[in-house]
């Protein structure tokens, strides 16, 4: 078909518009579709102003949601402080050495990861990795505590249960412990804790073989004060146990901490090895929490102005968890009130305790001050 030129040209400049306009709402239907899928995944709940690569912004975003989970359970504790249990001065219970010992009271549900509202659930990012830190003990030293407050650094993440792989479920296969892990990104630092590993003999070599450059952490807490605990903690849950000291009893022995660092040591050397002291942990969280970080190559991100000493529990408690703006203590199993125990026992304790302290002080080159 012929045109006259001056229709030919305004017809060409008229298709020519059209395109451009085409063009320019196809590049900003593009942009706004990045601009969505961008903060879809991690602009939900970030807390504040976070500086930083993409990467690490996301990995801040993903610590929020898991501090903010912690905050919910707490939240959801229906009494979130002690009481005073039945005084049984004198009362030790008697269990074989050896003897599997019972579950921590408050793991997350099981599954694993904590409970995460679903729209600051991040867990489609990433991938799961075997731990490359694990919070190896001891029972009753403050495990949870520390993880709690390690899970506040945007580049750790953990499983909230306790796995017991390497000591109870090892015939699950390897895989079946890395499905229980949450998905990491890059530089992200997965972690797990089971307090029992520590005094397990299978465990250290196990261990070595999933990663001989696997960082471990100890929570050591004076061994008398640990045992009066787990005793404490038996006792709430059968108030009938015999009463006698035995050295036997498995929660005397988790105490003589230097006999089963040597297990350890047979496979990783102890540069390799963080022990953490359960009583400044109490007394000064930042501190503690200062080391733990370097120790994993991690920036000091978790400092003082992450705590605050809550009177009531007596305990320090987490201000402000990243992605929430409700104070988080440890529910009421952790920090109970011990039973007053005859002051006969506990010297007894003491001094049964003392040469094994001081090994301890020798091979970890730290006098933890226990006696
Ligand atoms: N911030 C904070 N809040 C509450 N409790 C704290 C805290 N820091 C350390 N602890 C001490 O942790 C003790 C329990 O240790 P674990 O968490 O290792 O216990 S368990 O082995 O997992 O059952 C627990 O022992 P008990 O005091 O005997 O209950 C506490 O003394």
């Amino acid at each position: 078909m012929e045109c006259s030129l001056s229709r030919c040209h305004s017809q060409a400049v008229a298709t020519a518009s059209l395109r451009k306009k085409l063009l320019l709402l196809f590049t900003m239907l593009l942009l706004w579709g990045y601009i969505l899928y961008s903060c879809a995944g991690f602009c939900v709940s970030l807390p504040g102003p976070v500086h930083g690569s993409a990467r690490q912004r996301a990995a801040a975003a993903a610590a929020a949601a898991s501090a903010s989970a912690a905050a919910y359970k707490v939240a959801s504790d229906p009494d979130p402080f002690v009481s005073a249990p039945a005084l049984r001065p004198r009362l030790v219970p008697r269990v074989p050495a050896g003897e599997v010992e019972d579950e921590e009271e408050e793991p997350d549900p099981p599954g694993g990861h904590s409970p995460r509202p679903p729209e600051l659930n991040y867990s489609s990012f990433g991938t799961k990795k075997l731990p490359q830190a694990i919070i190896i003990g001891v029972k009753k030293g403050g495990t949870r505590a520390l993880l709690e407050f390690l899970r506040v650094h945007p580049d750790i993440r953990a499983v909230g249960a306790e796995p017991h792989f390497f000591d109870r479920h090892f015939d699950k296969g390897i895989e079946w412990y890395k499905d229980l892990m949450p998905k990491t990104l890059d530089g992200q630092v997965t972690m797990e804790k089971t307090p029992s590993y520590y005094v397990t003999k299978e465990t250290p070599p196990r261990i070595h073989a999933m990663s001989k450059d696997a960082k471990l952490i100890v929570v050591v807490r004076d061994p008398v004060t640990r045992a009066i605990s787990d005793y404490t903690q038996t006792l709430s849950k059968k108030p009938d146990i015999p009463s006698l000291i035995d050295t036997s009893w498995s929660a005397i022995q988790i105490g003589i901490y230097a006999k089963h660092l040597e297990n350890w040591l047979q496979y990783f050397p102890m540069r390799q090895i963080l022990f953490v002291s359960g009583e400044r942990l109490i007394s000064d969280p930042a501190g503690e929490l200062g080391k733990v970080q370097d120790f994993l190559g991690l920036k000091r991100i978790i400092t003082d102005k992450h705590f605050y000493f809550n009177q009531t529990k007596g305990f320090p408690c987490l201000k402000k968890p990243e992605g929430s703006s409700k104070p988080h203590c440890l529910g009421k199993t952790k920090g109970r009130t011990h039973p007053n125990i005859d002051p006969e026992v506990v010297q007894r304790l003491r001094d049964f305790y003392r040469p094994f302290n001081m090994k301890f002080y020798q091979m970890t080159g730290q006098n933890f001050g226990w006696d």
